[in-house]
């Protein structure tokens, strides 16, 4: 299957997944796109009735889902995404619409009305490409839907209820999962078996080919096969290149970037196609042997060129010469940066390839992306984690095989010293430990307020963020819960180093700086302790000392509310934590953790009435409360 172009074409776009199902992550991870999750806060509860036909409804609940999140980011994070994707699937049986049980008896109902009878599963997809016009949002929107039909066999009651009380049913519409145990229920599929588990691949597929690689109309090649009737395939689809007449054609299709440079014609010298097996010669006589490119395992392979291109136009402040003048010609960025013309040269084309900078013939210029986040002086600059990923994280990874060897940290290896405690590693001199306070700043700055907006934390007149370094959360609670005090509470050497980071205009006095080490110094009184990004910091020894100690201070009615990146339960999908964690393996004695293992350990504090909430941002929340 030729989807290798159309990926490369995406490669270089911000895809979100527009869902929390890791049904749906799972399912497009493995054919290899490369997306974020922003889950939707849309709330499911458009009027059924005012819906002509199911799919109807799956498709316009899909659409709000993910224009939801393509606003949210616009309008919150500063970030326009390319292309935001949403699904919603619902089961319909004798003509009633089944989504999500609401709890076991719901299930109970449903389960039971599907018993010994066919039924049909929609999902409604929508692809929505957004760009930003006037700072305002603009979108075309692709929609379309599957529809697979499932027959249950006769469910016994004692069957019934064994299904719901393996709790499978609570996050499935129609309160089943094909994939799962739920595969007992089912006598037959007639259909795409993945639109029932919440994707509808095949199509989504075809879709993407559609809007990417249009077919010439007179390449579409109808294949033979003995007993498999003629159908147009993939293979067939070719890119058309960008001006093509179909392409321009094609309904909701907007013009995209030019391809990757992975070829995507598929006709040979005589402009018929041959066959899939044999390597084809296109137009250009270029071998056509896209389908074969392993691209997701050639980007893997990449992926530390990538970066440490990223690190060091950082460190050259090259994306700050080009927010102050541009465009700029690599000979004059050279000469501000003190640099070669020809290594400069190759680093700025590098880093356009990399989405990074714009090229024309007057020169480079950064991207949107680039002056919000790589300059050093943006709002939400990310100049401090990189220069941290580059002078810290860097020397550390160089050494994870002995980290995977020995499962311990490399502090030593890496910086030549042994570490008691990972923070007099920061702090023992004045330039390392600035530097890690930015990064830890330009992270939280990024995070803040969607940890902040979580949950609503309105309730607590008081909170205290231990570990809360620089105090970009505080103040980003004051700002949104204006009755709130806040605390602050770290290490000296971190307090004596805050007044750089506060912002100049806000109502300082709400938030208070107090010095203290939280393992051993009398905590602040406060209704609700904070702690983001210091769980991760520590096994589950020390974990324990810290949670005994707030929950000995904690009246009830009080709260924690943990910011961390987590895992996913069964630790498959969700990269950027598992990578996270191979971070906390090369430097600390923590890990990243799920939302389970967050709520086990609060729980035997006395905390209940945990709350997970996956942000789609790069910190997720828990909270608690005291009992
Ligand atoms: O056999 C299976 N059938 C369905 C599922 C899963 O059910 C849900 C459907 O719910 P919805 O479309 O509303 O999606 P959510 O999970 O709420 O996520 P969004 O954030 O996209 O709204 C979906 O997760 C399917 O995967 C299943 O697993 N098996």
């Amino acid at each position: 299957m030729v989807l290798s172009p159309v990926l490369g074409k995406l490669v270089s776009k911000r895809v979100v997944l527009a869902s929390a199902s890791p049904r749906r992550q799972e399912i497009l991870t493995n054919v290899g796109l490369r997306f974020e999750v922003v889950p939707s806060w849309f709330k499911e509860t458009l009027e059924k009735s005012s819906f002509a036909a199911p799919y109807e409804y799956a498709i316009e609940t899909a659409k709000q889902k993910a224009l939801e999140v393509a606003n949210r980011m616009h309008v919150k994070h500063l970030r326009t995404p390319d292309i935001v994707i949403g699904a919603d699937t619902i089961v319909t049986v004798d003509e009633q619409i089944l989504e999500k049980p609401v709890d076991k008896q719901d299930a109970y109902r449903m389960l039971s009305r599907l018993s010994g009878k066919e039924h049909s599963v929609f999902t409604g997809v929508v692809i929505i490409h957004c760009s930003s016009k006037d700072n305002q949002l603009e979108t075309e929107i692709t929609d379309f839907y599957e529809e697979t039909k499932v027959k249950f066999s006769d469910l016994s009651e004692e069957l019934l209820w064994e299904y719901i009380h393996s709790g499978e049913p609570m996050d499935k519409a129609g309160g089943y999962g094909i994939q799962a145990l739920g595969g007992m229920l089912v006598e037959y599929v007639h259909g795409d078996f993945l639109n029932v588990v919440g994707f509808p691949l095949n199509h989504f597929c075809k879709k993407l080919a559609e809007l990417y690689c249009p077919p010439l109309k007179h390449t579409i090649q109808h294949i033979k096969h003995d007993s498999i009737p003629s159908v147009d395939t993939f293979e067939s689809l070719s890119d058309g290149e960008s001006e093509s007449s179909s392409f321009k054609e094609h309904k909701g299709a907007i013009k995209l970037d030019s391809p990757s440079g992975v070829i995507c014609n598929s006709e040979n010298s005589s402009g018929v196609r041959t066959g899939s097996v044999v390597p084809l010669e296109n137009q250009n006589g270029v071998s056509d042997s896209a389908a074969k490119v392993p691209s997701k395992i050639l980007d893997l392979m990449d992926g530390f060129r990538a970066s440490k291109a990223l690190f060091v136009a950082s460190k050259l402040k090259m994306f700050d010469h080009l927010k102050k003048k541009s465009p700029l010609k690599a000979v004059d960025i050279a000469n501000e940066a003190g640099t070669s013309v020809c290594g400069t040269e190759r680093l700025l084309d590098a880093c356009t390839a990399l989405g990074l900078l714009e090229k024309t013939p007057q020169g480079y210029s950064n991207t949107d992306s680039a002056n919000t986040y790589l300059a050093s002086d943006g709002e939400y600059s990310l100049h401090g984690y990189i220069i941290h990923s580059n002078d810290h994280l860097w020397p550390l990874f160089t050494h994870l095989e002995s980290a995977v060897k020995e499962g311990s940290r490399q502090n030593h290896r890496a910086f030549g010293k042994k570490t008691e405690d990972l923070f007099n590693d920061y702090y023992q001199s004045q330039e390392v430990k600035q530097r890690f306070m930015a990064a830890m700043h330009s992270i939280a700055r990024l995070t803040a307020r969607d940890v902040a907006t979580a949950f609503d934390l309105s309730e607590f007149k008081t909170a205290c963020d231990l570990g809360g370094c620089t105090g970009a959360l505080a103040h980003e609670l004051i700002q949104i819960y204006p009755n709130m005090k806040v605390t602050v509470f770290d290490l000296p050497e971190v307090i004596a180093n805050t007044s750089c980071f506060q912002p100049s205009e806000q109502r300082v006095a709400s938030v208070t700086f107090v010095s203290g080490n939280f393992f051993t110094d009398d905590l602040p009184e406060a209704d609700l302790y904070i702690l983001s990004r210091v769980l991760h910091d520590w096994p589950d020894e020390k974990i324990h000392i810290l949670l005994k100690k707030i929950s000995a201070v904690c009246r009830p009615g009080c709260g924690i509310l943990l910011a961390e990146m987590l895992l996913d339960d069964e630790k498959k999908n969700g990269r950027t934590a598992l990578l996270q964690s191979l971070n906390m393996l090369v430097q600390t004695e923590g890990k990243e953790r799920s939302g389970s293992d967050y709520r086990g350990l609060l729980e035997q504090h006395g905390f209940s009435k945990v709350k997970i909430k996956l942000t789609g941002n790069l910190l997720d929340a828990v909270l608690c409360v005291k009992i």
